[in-house]
């Protein structure tokens, strides 16, 4: 089960690697959240932030956060996300809230990912939590079908469109021996915007409440 108090441990020490004049790459979730209401207390002292999700912009410019254009601003020095599993390895699947291909975008323009999750994501196979997979509507039963021979159990998330006017397919059954084969297999396939696996690039520190795991 998910604790709250560890997520919001993990969100308020993640802002010990916010440095002076930094602009940061934030994620999505309710972690992250614990992050966003951290991060206000340093406003005046950094430029601003890119945002991986509507909903953090939204918190990010209530709380009066300048929220900067990634294509405006270059590489990013750090980025802080949440997750839903994380492996031994720092390899992640993310998307339970359907934000995973502009926070693979934001993580991949950041040097340094920091990861903030409760004790509860923590695994050592992943898997278990379904995999969320971000696809363009029309290829949403071709996706499915490889995704069945591939020996996995494709639910459509049905309602949910992304902020990028997507679906998503949440991968059910699947034990994740091999996380980057697994990523660079799927990202093969047309239809497909983004995989919620972090295996190619997985977090650089991961703090576990306010432990560094
Ligand atoms: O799409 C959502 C993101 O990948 C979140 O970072 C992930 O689902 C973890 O969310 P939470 O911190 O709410 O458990």
């Amino acid at each position: 089960m998910s604790n709250a108090n560890e997520k919001r441990q993990a969100g308020e020490a993640a802002i010990r690697y916010v440095e002076d004049g930094a602009i940061v790459g934030v994620g999505t979730g309710s972690t992250v959240a614990y992050f966003i209401d951290a991060l206000a207390d340093l406003k005046d002292r950094i430029q601003g932030a890119v945002s991986s999700s509507e909903q953090s912009t939204a918190h990010l410019k209530r709380l009066g956060i300048p929220v900067l254009d990634l294509n405006a601003t270059g590489p990013l020095s750090l980025y802080v996300d949440g997750a839903d599993e994380c492996d031994t390895h720092k390899r992640l699947i993310k998307g339970g809230g359907a934000a995973l291909t502009r926070e693979k975008i934001v993580a991949e323009a950041s040097e340094k990912f920091i990861c903030i999750i409760d004790s509860s994501k923590q695994v050592d196979l992943l898997g278990k939590f379904p995999l969320p997979i971000e696809v363009i509507p029309m290829a949403r039963s071709l996706i499915g079908r490889e995704i069945v021979k591939r020996g996995g159990q494709p639910v459509w998330r049905d309602g949910v469109v992304t902020d990028n006017g997507n679906w998503i397919i949440d991968v059910h059954g699947w034990q994740i021996v091999d996380p980057v084969a697994l990523e660079n297999d799927l990202n093969q396939l047309p239809g497909i915007v983004a995989v919620g696996l972090f295996a190619r690039r997985p977090a650089d520190v991961v703090l576990v409440g306010d432990r560094v795991m």
